[in-house]
């Protein structure tokens, strides 16, 4: 049984741990708000059903949703951190790429950043033998990316990036983290640049979040939040991935919001 949440963008901070200290609350949940209205995916089971049925009962490709999702994902950071206001002398960025679908957004979203002026750098050090994976790596060396062979420093990041791109994990991360990505979330951890986490921040568990976890600056959530996302403290929380059917939207009581005219994300 679906249970969804209402998550305002203002007002709910003052209210988060109430909600998670309720456990299962159920809709509708009513905050003050001055913007946007939304829905959570509140069970990490609910955003895998609705991944699944998009491919299943609705004939999407994954290829298709990842390209919507990594377009969301790179036009909602040139909304959050336009080229003017990147403070290094160059637009560079570092794209930190998982070994799932949540990666593969990253690469996705790399690609497009190159394509709006940014210089994006992309790590990827656990690589799926898969056509698709191989498919979109490709498009980003064609596309003049460079990639790197291990994970700098975190000095190494203050110095030479605005912004970290965290496509680390998505809704199907589980358990303890595993190395290699294990000494690179403790990089990011220690690094004082901002970063922007597609979906969920890594590392997070994707109901409960995690207290000492990434507190990244930005959080896209894809289709919609999840409920870890009442716990994300940084500055801009954008929705992305516009791509629901309306008969997927009403069964899983989604009621997502009016996306502003064409655009592909909005700020929550
Ligand atoms: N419809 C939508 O909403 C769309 C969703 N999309 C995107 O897909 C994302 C979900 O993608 P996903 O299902 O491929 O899983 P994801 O979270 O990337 O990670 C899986 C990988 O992580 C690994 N892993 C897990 N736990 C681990 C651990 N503790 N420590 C280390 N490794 C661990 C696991 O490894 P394994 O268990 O296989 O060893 C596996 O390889 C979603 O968040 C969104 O970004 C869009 O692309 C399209 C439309
Ligand atoms: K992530």
């Amino acid at each position: 049984m679906l249970s969804v949440r209402t998550l305002f963008g203002i007002g709910f901070l003052v209210t988060q741990q109430s909600l998670l200290g309720q456990g299962h609350v159920r809709w509708p949940l009513q905050l003050t708000s001055t913007r946007q209205t939304v829905l959570i995916a509140d069970l990490q089971e609910e955003a895998q059903h609705i991944d699944e049925e998009l491919f299943s009962e609705y004939g999407f490709s994954v290829d298709q949703l990842m390209e919507l999702a990594g377009l969301s994902c790179a036009t909602a950071i040139t909304r959050a951190y336009p080229i003017t206001s990147l403070v290094k002398g160059r637009p560079s960025l570092l794209v930190i790429c998982g070994p799932g679908n949540n990666g593969g957004d990253g690469l996705v979203c790399a690609r497009h950043l190159k394509l709006f002026g940014y210089e994006p750098t992309i790590l990827y050090p656990k690589r799926p033998n898969k056509p698709l994976f191989q498919g979109l790596t490709t498009q980003c060396q064609k596309m003049e990316i460079p990639f790197l062979t291990e994970m700098p420093e975190a000095e190494v990041i203050e110095e030479a990036y605005n912004l970290v791109i965290d496509a680390i994990f998505g809704f199907s991360f589980k358990g303890a983290v595993r190395e290699p990505f294990d000494s690179i979330l403790d990089v990011l951890k220690k690094t004082t640049v901002p970063i922007a986490s597609v979906d969920i921040p890594s590392g997070w568990d994707v109901e409960q979040g995690s207290a000492d976890g990434l507190q990244p600056d930005m959080l896209i959530s894809l289709t919609a939040p999840k409920k870890s996302a009442l716990l994300f403290r940084g500055r801009y929380h954008f929705l992305g991935g516009r791509f629901v059917p309306p008969g997927l939207e009403r069964k899983y009581q989604l009621n997502l919001p009016q996306y502003p005219g064409t655009d592909c994300v909005l700020q929550l």
